[in-house]
């Protein structure tokens, strides 16, 4: 069996993880990656391939030269507002490159694939937790985007045989605990990271979008992953397919929801200091609460998140904001 992965989408911040975990795990992480959002800086435990996701040649090269025979796909554009603007920016990364990859793999004889996937292809969630087999109804271009390529996967799979894991995430935070890498986005919309620069100084006052929902406090809900467990989800996944497992879709969450409020009084504690922010009007499609039902992932991957406590989630992500060379 080979130990090379190629890692499409290894320069970002999930990817890069995961490519450390890898690492860590005795496999030969190979990143292809063009660099569109992503830092050559974070890729650090195997070989960069700088190339884009259509370039056929490239990823036939990386195949042979590095016997790889199975693959990760982070590579993606993930800006949910964004997606809203254009749309066939989406459509056209995240799909119609995605499937040329996919092809390009398959023409390789690359037998198993992990594809990050996410919650937002859900759409508006119709019970507290979900699991894998609520109906999918996005709200937004960018999980329709997802959502199209998990189905030409599907469909991929039957033809040829690829074996495939698609993990729906709910919310990726937090930071590699020895603070080598990190979420470093250059248009960044996410809480945590946001918030973290407003505690330390280091970037604008926080705005809570919406205080009206009908949650605990007002704000909404959702399910912080540390970025580690997410790394770990991966690589179960593989080594289940490299072992012979079927293709599946997890969810890859706590099962635990959390308020925006909580998450900025729980930095407040655990940093000591305020996080200035400000209340301001709800987010255009921002569901109210979107919590995994974790089940599926925790007894058919035996994996377990050690990492996604809030306090390691806020204290993982505060240090890298502090120190981050990129
Ligand atoms: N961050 C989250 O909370 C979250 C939640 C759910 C799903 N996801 C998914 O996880 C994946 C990784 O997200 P991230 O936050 O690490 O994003 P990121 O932007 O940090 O990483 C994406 C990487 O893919 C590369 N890339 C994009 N298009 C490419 C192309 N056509 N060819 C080659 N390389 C290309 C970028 O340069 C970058 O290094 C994405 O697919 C995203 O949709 C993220
Ligand atoms: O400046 C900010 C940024 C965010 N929020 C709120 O914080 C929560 C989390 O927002 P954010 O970190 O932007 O994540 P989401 O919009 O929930 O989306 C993430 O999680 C989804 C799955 O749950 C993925 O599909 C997306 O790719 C990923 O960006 C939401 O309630 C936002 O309204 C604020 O109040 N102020």
């Amino acid at each position: 069996m080979s130990k090379a992965v190629l890692v499409a989408g290894g320069a970002g911040y999930i990817g890069a993880q995961t490519c450390k975990v890898l690492h860590q795990s005795g496999y030969i992480p190979v990143t292809l990656d063009s660099l569109v959002t992503g830092h050559e800086g974070a890729v650090k435990w195997g070989p960069l391939i700088k190339a884009d996701l259509r370039d056929r040649e490239a990823i036939l090269k990386a195949i042979e030269t590095y016997g790889i025979t199975s693959a990760i796909h982070f590579a993606a554009f993930s800006l949910v507002g964004e997606s809203t603007r254009d749309p066939a920016k989406y459509y056209d990364n995240n799909v119609a490159a995605a499937t040329a990859f996919t092809s390009a793999l398959i023409e390789g004889g690359v037998k198993a694939m992990v594809f990050s996937s996410t919650a937002a292809t859900y759409g508006t969630p119709q019970s507290d937790l979900i699991p894998e087999t609520h109906p999918t109804q996005p709200i937004n271009p960018y999980g329709a985007s997802k959502l199209a390529f998990e189905q030409a996967l599907y469909w991929m799979g039957q033809a040829h045989g690829l074996k495939h894991t698609i993990l729906r995430y709910f919310n990726a935070a937090g930071a590699d605990p020895d603070g080598e890498i990190g979420e470093s986005h250059l248009c960044e919309t996410h809480l945590i990271p946001l918030m973290c620069q407003a505690a330390l100084g280091k970037g604008k006052p926080l705005t809570v979008f919406g205080t009206d929902y009908d949650t605990r406090d007002g704000t909404p809900v959702r399910d912080y992953i540390h970025v580690v467990d997410l790394a770990t989800a991966h690589v179960a996944a593989i080594e289940r397919l490299l072992n012979g497992g079927d293709s599946q879709i997890f969810n890859v969450g706590t099962g635990e929801g959390l308020t925006v409020l909580e998450v900025i009084k729980m930095a407040e504690k655990v940093l000591g200091i305020e996080v200035p922010h400000s209340f301001g009007p709800r987010r255009e499609g921002d569901p109210q609460a979107l919590v995994a039902d974790v089940a599926k992932i925790k007894s058919m991957l035996d994996w377990q998140p050690k990492y996604s406590d809030l306090e390691t989630l806020i204290r993982t992500a505060a240090h890298w904001q502090k120190t981050r060379p990129y």
